[in-house]
């Protein structure tokens, strides 16, 4: 006699959970992985850490940002040896050495990128294994003035289109490449446009980090139709940065609050005659600006790309980091 088929225990009929790459922790999960972080900061590094010129709470770096900087060293090691067996494999045919760890850092304009950016550098440097760390901001591939003109792109700023493209990729390519000198075009956020004549100059570093809104767009497709190589192929990791629209927003505006009581009333300054208006009236130009530009552009292009990051960042309305969404698959 065939035994009647057992029924499944209720939780089997339960639907699964939408599969997700990520694993999500919270604060005190993440922290409580610098147990096993190695370096903790001396009191000099502290100190060199304020001197940044940066608002960082030290617990903040200590439980979010120190965790992350080993993980990264992990990343490093293991990308390494990875390379090693490739070029075994490859031999003579183009194997490659001297090849940079590569970090993407993405989110909307004044949600902290520059601030993680540069405390990454400064907690990556510090490691034996990688001491030369260098950033690039992508904003120096942002049209010239003129051009952003020519081709009515002005209140785009910081759009996807607004960048030469091409060029941000071929200079993280080459870097990638181990090319002994790469540069860049300079943006001067005091002249609002590409500094004439200046270029960065990035000499073969151990960590690359490449720092912009759009970092993680993918590649637009050639003429042809063909799929092209872009930015963020060439990333080894990348962390997005979020936060919700009403609190970048009013980081945007405190920010813009600052700047006018200091790098505005510099006279070459392009944002000089904020500072010869009201409060208020400055206040509602930076306003319109997050309203026109800034916003749109996060909701249409920096936002959809959160979910190309390895890690995702989620800082809550004081700039403390509540929740880190890490990619596991
Ligand atoms: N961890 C932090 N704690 C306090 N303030 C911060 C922190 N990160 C950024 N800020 C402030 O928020 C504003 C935006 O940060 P910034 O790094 O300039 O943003 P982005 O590079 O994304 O435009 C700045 O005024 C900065 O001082
Ligand atoms: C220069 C930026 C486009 C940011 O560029 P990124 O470094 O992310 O490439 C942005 O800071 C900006 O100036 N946006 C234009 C609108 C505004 O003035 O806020």
């Amino acid at each position: 006699m065939i035994s009647p088929v057992p029924s499944l225990p209720r939780s089997a009929h339960r639907s699964r959970p939408e599969a997700t790459p990520y694993v999500d922790l919270t604060r005190a999960e993440w922290s409580a992985l610098r147990d096993k972080t190695p370096l903790p900061l001396t009191a000099e590094e502290v100190e060199r850490l304020r001197g940044l010129g940066d608002v960082i709470d030290l617990d903040e770096v200590r439980d979010v940002y120190l965790p992350l900087s080993r993980l990264l060293n992990l990343y490093v090691g293991a990308t390494d040896g990875l390379r090693g067996a490739l070029n075994t494999f490859l031999g003579e045919k183009g194997s490659q050495s001297g090849t940079p760890f590569v970090i993407g850092v993405a989110g909307s304009v004044a949600v902290g990128k520059s601030t993680v950016a540069r405390l990454l550098q400064a907690l990556l440097a510090r490691w034996p294994e990688h001491p030369r760390v260098e950033l690039v901001t992508t904003d120096g591939f942002l049209l010239p003035m003129k051009e952003l003109q020519a081709r009515g792109l002005v209140s785009r700023k910081g759009f996807p289109e607004s960048y030469d493209r091409r060029a941000l990729t071929r200079f993280v390519a080459d870097i990638k490449a181990g090319k002994d000198e790469v540069t860049a075009p300079v943006y001067s956020h005091l002249i609002y446009d590409i500094v004439p004549g200046e270029r960065l100059v990035v000499r073969r570093p151990d960590i690359l980090i490449v720092e912009g809104l759009n970092v993680l767009q993918p590649a637009l497709p050639g003429k042809d139709g063909r799929t092209r190589v872009g930015l963020a192929d060439y990333f080894d990791f990348s962390v997005y940065v979020d936060a919700k629209e009403e609190d970048i927003q009013r980081w945007y505006l405190n920010r813009f609050r600052k700047l006018r009581q200091t790098a505005f009333q510099n006279p070459s300054s392009y944002f000089q005659k904020y500072t010869r208006v009201s409060e208020e009236e400055a206040l509602d130009y930076a306003r319109t600006t997050w309203r026109t530009i800034n916003k749109p552009n996060l909701l249409e292009n920096v936002a959809p790309t959160r979910g190309r990051a390895t890690l995702i960042l989620r800082k809550g309305p004081d700039h403390k980091v509540q929740r880190l969404s890490l990619r596991k698959l």
